[in-house]
């Protein structure tokens, strides 16, 4: 637990938003912080309901005053089987696409799209697809593209399998953070989580929030993800908004849900409750800029020893 001598920034706290309170950001006053949302959605095989989902999600908080929207990995859909996951899979001109931007332009807010099925250039050579975190701005436009570059390949004896790298091709470069009307947003995909190198290139490159859209599995979310999120908050002294897939995708798929906003301190200051959802945060970098100058820990970082950190380990 955080100590009592931390009193002076805990007695901020939390501050989740529940009001109707619509605050766009083009009617923002001085003084006035932009509000997230966060959604937690369960994707199955049926593209049109997941739009559906998505869209009356992205409404609604556009309602409330967000200007910007997090939807979670796969919130396109989750094929049930390897096959159908590349049949479904559609390229960035495709026609899925104009309809995120066409809802970001309606709705007048920027949208993360945390993992979108992309049917890349390669796919003739390889039937692989990337696993494309998209970012759209409020007119519907391309700003930016990361893909996934860490693959959940995996084999618990629990009885979890999953092996992405069948399906996918993992993303060959991390992007600059991309200025939005809430900050500078850093883009990363679930399993990217549990490499903190990811973070910290972000962070230094000037991310003020941190992103994982997610589909983490039960096990893992319920042994990892809320300490995963709140440390990446803390050594980095940002936001880490993680939006998340929740529920029973299909026969063989789970997931754990808790979409949830970290504030630079490392407090949870919004959560999705079980189901369909969203969560609301403020976004306060006047607050994050003092985390930041009240505990300098980039300045006070040792890089003359940590340089063997990027070479990887023999096993
Ligand atoms: O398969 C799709 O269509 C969408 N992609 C996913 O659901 C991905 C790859 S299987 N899931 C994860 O990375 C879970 C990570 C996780 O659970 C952990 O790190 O513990």
């Amino acid at each position: 637990m955080l100590g009592s001598g931390c009193g002076r920034l805990l007695g901020r706290a939390a501050r989740v938003i529940t009001g109707l309170w619509v605050r766009k950001m083009s009617s923002l006053g001085a003084g006035q912080k932009p509000l997230i949302a966060v959604c937690q959605m369960t994707s199955t095989s049926d593209k049109e309901k997941n739009f559906s989902t998505c869209s009356r999600l992205v409404q609604e908080a556009s309602a409330r005053g967000a200007s910007m929207v997090f939807l979670p990995e796969a919130c396109d859909y989750i094929g049930g089987s390897t096959e159908e996951t590349l049949n479904l899979a559609e390229p960035l001109q495709g026609d899925l696409i104009q309809r995120y931007s066409g809802l970001a332009r309606d709705s007048s807010v920027w949208l993360s799209l945390g993992g979108f099925h992309e049917k890349g250039s390669d796919w003739d050579k390889d039937r692989r697809i990337s696993n494309s975190h998209v970012i759209l701005d409020a007119a519907g436009n391309i700003v930016s593209i990361y893909r996934k570059a860490h693959l959940f390949d995996v084999e618990l004896q629990s009885g979890i399998t999953l092996r992405e790298s069948g399906f996918t091709v993992p993303g060959g470069e991390i992007v600059p953070p991309v200025s939005t009307p809430v900050g500078k947003v850093g883009l990363a995909v679930c399993y990217d989580l549990r490499f903190p190198e990811i973070s910290l290139v972000l962070s230094r490159e000037g991310a003020e929030i941190l992103t994982y859209p997610s589909a983490f599995t039960i096990t893992t979310g319920l042994a990892h993800w809320e300490v995963l999120l709140r440390a990446r908050a803390i050594e980095n002294q940002c936001y880490v908004v993680a939006a998340a897939q929740t529920g029973l995708h299909n026969t063989r798929r789970t997931s754990y849900g808790h979409a949830m906003v970290v504030d630079p301190w490392g407090v949870v200051v919004a959560q999705c409750t079980d189901g369909t959802g969203l969560c609301y945060a403020e976004i306060d970098l006047p607050y994050l800029q003092r985390v930041r100058r009240e505990m300098p820990v980039q300045d006070h970082r040792r890089p003359d020893l940590y340089g063997g950190i990027t070479r990887k380990t023999s096993s």
